[in-house]
């Protein structure tokens, strides 16, 4: 029989106290931060040119206190490297390095705190580090075409669970091996793509943990239309997957999915929410006439985890500020 994968969530959980801080939005987070993403490669593209970047960006969301750093493969694909000239060898080592980079934001904000605390005063009380584990993200296939088809699930008739999972299954085994605690399959948009994960997780050696992260548009449905507790249950049977909820969705919707999702698992739920912002693909851009400010998002957190979310963060358009307003809000103090 193999390790229990959901003992990893759970003893995290405990440790922090009950509910985790997830990071913010990270492609948004980095054009906040000066980065040009205009690319099919999105946020991946700083894995080439700027790493740097990524890791300060880490650093931001562990100093607003963050428990959970999303490394930046959501539209790192071996397949889209490639593309731009990458060879095999060359693609499957940007994807590692996601994970190398958020790691290493990790060992310098432990290292910075450790050196603080060792000097402030003979008597410091030994400084104890906050767990803090790194999920390595895998965005959909449709956030690999680079169109916009995570939000429309629309994947059309030539795309089959074979051909889903043909597509994610290298880069799902890489980013398993990659020293990440966690895979964050993040925005699912149908319930076809939930499929292929799950039978890509049952049938490969995977020996970390994973989450299920689906997005909607009209909270109640998946994007695509699918039911979400028909995608949750397909999770739900799956040994590998620890836990189960929403990313990238509006904060108003957020409410009445809990409710539904609560009914059909008995995973820990996460939450993360992106602006309210909406996304126009044609445009490339988010419009922004129904965002919600630092303090409304925030002022949900609380109802959240009444509703039974137990690993609350943002998605895109979020910042380092919503971070550090969800850990006040949690009652959170300092490192
Ligand atoms: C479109 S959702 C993007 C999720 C990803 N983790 C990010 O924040 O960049
Ligand atoms: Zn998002």
């Amino acid at each position: 029989m193999g390790a229990d994968l959901s003992a990893v969530l759970r003893d995290f959980l405990r440790e922090s106290g009950g509910c985790a801080i997830i990071d913010g939005g990270l492609a948004t987070e980095l054009e906040a931060n000066g980065a040009d993403l205009n690319d099919p490669l999105w946020s991946a593209k700083c894995l080439i040119a700027s790493p740097e970047l990524i890791r300060k960006v880490h650093l931001d969301y562990l100093e607003a206190g963050a428990d959970i750093l999303i490394t930046a493969s959501y539209q790192a694909t071996i397949q889209g490297f490639q593309s731009k000239g990458f060879s095999i060898e060359q693609s499957e080592a940007l994807l590692r390095k996601s994970v190398t980079v958020a790691c290493e934001a990790r060992e310098i904000f432990y290292k910075k705190y450790t050196s603080s605390s060792c000097n402030s005063s003979s008597t410091a009380v030994p400084f104890k580090k906050r767990p803090i584990l790194i999920a390595a993200s895998i965005g959909s296939y449709g956030a690999y075409l680079a169109d916009g088809s995570e939000y429309s699930g629309e994947y059309g008739d030539a795309i089959t669970l074979k051909s889903l999972k043909d597509f994610h299954g290298r880069r799902v085994q890489i980013l398993a091996e990659s020293g990440a605690d966690l895979l964050a399959f993040e925005t699912i948009p149908n319930k076809l793509e939930c499929q292929a994960y799950a039978e890509l997780l049952e049938e490969n050696d995977i020996r970390i943990p994973a989450w299920f992260a689906f997005n909607s548009k009209d909270g109640i449905n998946v994007v695509s239309g699918d039911s979400i507790p028909e995608c949750i249950s397909i999770a739900e049977q799956c040994t590998k997957v620890v836990a189960v909820g929403i990313n990238c969705t509006p904060p108003r919707f957020i409410h009445g999915l809990l409710l539904s999702i609560q009914k059909v698992t008995t995973k820990p739920i996460l939450i993360y929410p992106n602006s309210g912002e909406t996304y126009d693909p044609d445009a490339k851009e988010w419009v922004e006439t129904s965002g919600e400010s630092d303090e409304d998002f925030v002022s949900h957190v609380m109802k959240w985890c009444e509703d039974g979310a137990c690993l609350i963060g943002g998605c895109c358009r979020t910042t380092p500020n919503t971070i550090r307003a969800i850990s006040r809000a949690l009652g959170r103090h300092g490192v």
